[in-house]
């Protein structure tokens, strides 16, 4: 295979591209906070065999608590710089269905240099994310690894979008167990990242993936 991408020597500054930029330390802890909670009310929500007149004084008081937060919203597309003790930056958006650190529909997942190299990252799914009985939705095996897959080739410098993903899903993926999602760069050819990772749960692979990531167009790299 080729090995010809061109990885950039620094990742693009997405203000340079007119979006809105939130540093990471810059979240709120009590937004941190609230956010944490929002993921348990939903879980709370998804279980709950609560009389109507608890379901109702619930409603009011989630109401409620809508109405406080109408105010002033970060934008669609507002994305977050997060700094690693690497040295490494990375950009996401702040609202990533998976990695989003302030979507409480996000488990969330986040991605550290793994020793062997690439990636590695945690995370554990509620009930919330559930398909078959006790099993993550096969979509959101999915989603875990083309995030981890993306998140690989951007730390290898060459951020880009999926063009094709394929997921072998080898056994069960629990709920409510802690998942390690792992993910490299296998390979390039001109603008082409090839990358795979894996799911496992108790050392045991559950969902194997590989994607063909399209490295994004850089000013001054002439579209190769
Ligand atoms: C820190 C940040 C971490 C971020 C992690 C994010 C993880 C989440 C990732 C996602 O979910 S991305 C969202 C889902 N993906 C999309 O919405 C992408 C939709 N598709 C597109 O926008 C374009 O098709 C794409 C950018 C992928 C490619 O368009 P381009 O115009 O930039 O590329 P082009 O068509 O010139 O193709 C470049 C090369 O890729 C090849 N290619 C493109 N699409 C392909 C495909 N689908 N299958 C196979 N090869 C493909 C194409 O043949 C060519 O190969 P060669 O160099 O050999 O000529």
């Amino acid at each position: 295979m080729t090995v010809d991408a061109k990885p950039v020597a620094e990742l693009p500054d997405p203000r340079d591209f007119g979006f809105s930029v939130v540093p990471e330390e810059e979240i709120p802890a009590e937004l941190v906070s609230l956010v944490e909670e929002v993921r348990s009310l939903v879980d709370a929500v998804a279980h709950t065999k609560a009389g109507a007149e608890e379901l109702t004084a619930a409603r009011e008081a989630v109401a409620a608590a809508s109405d406080r937060l109408k105010g002033e919203r970060h934008g669609v597309g507002t994305m977050i710089q997060q700094s690693w003790p690497d040295g490494r930056v990375e950009y996401g958006t702040l609202t990533n269905i998976v990695a989003g650190p302030t979507n409480a529909a996000a488990p969330p997942l986040r991605m550290e240099a793994a020793p062997e190299g690439g990636l590695r990252g945690e995370a554990v799914l509620n009930g919330t994310y559930q398909g078959p009985p006790g099993l993550v939705h096969g979509g959101w095996v999915a989603a875990l690894l083309d995030q981890a897959l993306g998140s690989a080739a951007s730390a290898a410098g060459m951020p880009g979008l999926t063009a094709n993903l394929d997921v072998n899903y080898r056994n069960p993926t629990p709920l409510d167990a802690p998942l390690e999602i792992t993910a490299r760069v296998s390979g390039t050819e001109r603008r082409k990242v090839f990358v795979s990772g894996e799911i496992r749960h108790d050392g045991q692979v559950t969902a194997e993936g590989t994607a063909l990531m399209v490295r994004m167009n850089l000013p001054g790299d002439g579209g190769a």
